[in-house]
């Protein structure tokens, strides 16, 4: 079969480069409008970092994979064309700040109309509103000129750091479909594709309208799982509970289980607060109001506790921290990737940059652009400044803040570090990595989440 798959960024990529890898049957082709993309998945240095993605796309590319900004030849060869553009938060208009901007699909519906020569079965691969599909049918069957297309849904549960394990051993893969019998053969045609590698009893088959509403229910399930925790956090810090041993505690049982419990300094990432807006919009568009406001109460509760660490910070900093140095180690919205999108680190730069302290930030893997763009800031502000380790980044720094959870940070030599600090020596774990007890006794005044 050919497979294209228009939208070559954190999920197109990886996706179907573990397709290409899988399945040497098939011949994969990712396009994409954005050249400096396409150039760079072409290149030896990949515009997405995830370990384990450089060796399968070497081995796969120029063979059965292939990278190119030729939209209209790869829809026009292929058979099952997949669509994995971004669907970010509306800006404008109606369902502002709220509903998903569809604005993409849209356009690679009206493509596949306009060059497809022949059948086609399309698969939203992107997260997308429920009924989705309806719109994507009406567009295509509007301009079909006796050629037939099959939507399904298809949408993805990769999570960034990991994706490449979660693509080889997935927890589930969840294809939905038309109940026609076209249908049901445009459902068969992707089990088949995935049961190359994935057992059969994980490859789950619905509806369209169950497999689009799954994936927004999903994410807001795990971004419920961190409010909650982070909720009790600050209950943690006011009572002398622990936030990790109450984490441990709960987990254990069976029914409540141990992932996503770890308290943090927030969620971030480009999807669960994108979603949560998306799956509210959707309920006061379909008029429930009481299950709008239950879902938005999982993104209010982590801004709240993006700005309780920032305002602990100051406090606990004598209520100031103008002029003063503070290093913050990890931008990356969490450890294994170079993505910031939503980082909950650009939300606490902003606060203190708003409270004129200097900041030197250090990440091992997010470009110094990308930070500049994140905090709106020029190459030449005097406030910020950009280190090539963590030792640069902490050397006469009045304090320490953890935003990423990157494993390099646990090997640190925290004694050298206190040794060329301001005193006090401030150190605030935003993630509960580091060992508190070890930096006390070093010297320093360290804090962690929920943690009194
Ligand atoms: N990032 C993640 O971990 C996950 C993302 N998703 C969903 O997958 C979808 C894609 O997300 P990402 O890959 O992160 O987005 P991304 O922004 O990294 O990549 C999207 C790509 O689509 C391209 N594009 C947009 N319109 C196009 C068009 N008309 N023709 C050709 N190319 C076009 C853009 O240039 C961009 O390179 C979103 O709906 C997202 O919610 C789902 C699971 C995980
Ligand atoms: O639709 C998506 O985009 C994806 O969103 C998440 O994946 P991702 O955002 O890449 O990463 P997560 O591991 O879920 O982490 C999200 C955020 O929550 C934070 N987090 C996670 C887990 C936890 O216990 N505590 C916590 O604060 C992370 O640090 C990070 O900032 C989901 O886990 C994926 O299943 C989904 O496919």
């Amino acid at each position: 079969m050919k497979i294209c798959c228009i939208g070559a960024g954190y999920v197109g990529g990886p996706t179907m480069a573990m397709i290409a890898h899988k399945c040497s049957g098939h011949t994969v082709t990712v396009v994409d409008i954005n050249q400096a993309r396409i150039d760079a998945w072409n290149s030896d240095k990949l515009p997405v970092f995830e370990p384990g993605l450089d060796e399968i796309v070497a081995g796969a590319r120029g063979k059965n994979l292939f990278f190119s900004t030729d939209v209209d030849t790869a829809i026009r060869e292929a058979d099952m064309i997949f669509l994995s553009v971004n669907t970010p938060t509306k800006t404008y208009g109606v369902g502002a700040g709220r509903a998903a901007d569809l604005r993409y699909i849209e356009k690679c519906a009206r493509k596949i109309a306009e060059v497809a020569e022949n059948d086609k079965i399309v698969v939203e691969k992107s997260t997308l509103p429920v009924r989705t599909a309806e719109s994507v049918k009406r567009i295509l069957e509007s301009n079909s000129n006796g050629r037939k297309f099959q939507i399904l849904s298809n949408p993805e549960f990769l999570a960034e750091g990991t994706a490449m394990a979660d693509l080889e051993a997935p927890d589930r893969v969840l294809i939905g479909g038309d109940q026609t019998p076209e249908g049901k053969a445009a459902i068969q045609a992707l089990v088949d594709v995935y049961a190359t590698w994935v057992p059969r009893e994980r490859v789950l088959t619905t509806n369209l309208w169950s497999s689009e509403l799954s994936k927004l229910t999903a994410n807001a399930f795990l971004a419920q799982r961190i409010s909650s925790i982070n909720a009790i956090s600050a209950l943690c810090e006011a009572t002398e509970a622990n936030v990790d041993e109450v984490a441990h505690a709960i987990g254990t049982d069976s029914r409540i289980g141990p992932k996503f419990l770890k308290s943090s300094v927030g969620f971030g990432g480009s999807c669960f607060q994108k979603d949560i807006l998306n799956l509210v919009y959707l309920c006061e568009h379909f008029g429930l109001p009481e299950v709008a406001a239950y879902w938005n109460s999982v993104i209010e509760m982590n801004d709240y506790q993006k700005h309780r660490f920032s305002r602990r910070v100051i406090s606990t900093m004598f209520n100031t921290v103008s002029d003063k140095k503070i290093a913050v180690l990890g931008f990356a919205f969490k450890k294994d990737t170079n993505d910031t999108r939503e980082s909950a680190a650009i939300y606490i730069c902003k606060d203190l940059l708003e409270e004129q302290a200097n900041i030197a930030i250090y990440d091992p893997k997010v470009e110094v652009a990308q930070i500049q763009r994140d905090l709106g800031i020029d190459a030449d502000n005097k406030y910020v400044s950009y280190c090539d380790d963590a030792y640069e980044a902490t050397k006469d720094a009045h304090a320490i803040l953890v935003l990423t959870e990157w494993d390099e940070f646990k090997a640190l030599d925290f004694k050298k570090i206190y040794d060329q600090m301001q005193l006090p020596a401030f150190l605030f774990d935003g993630r509960n990595l580091l060992d508190l007890e070890a930096l006390r006794e070093i010297g320093f005044e360290a804090s962690g989440i929920g943690k009194g």
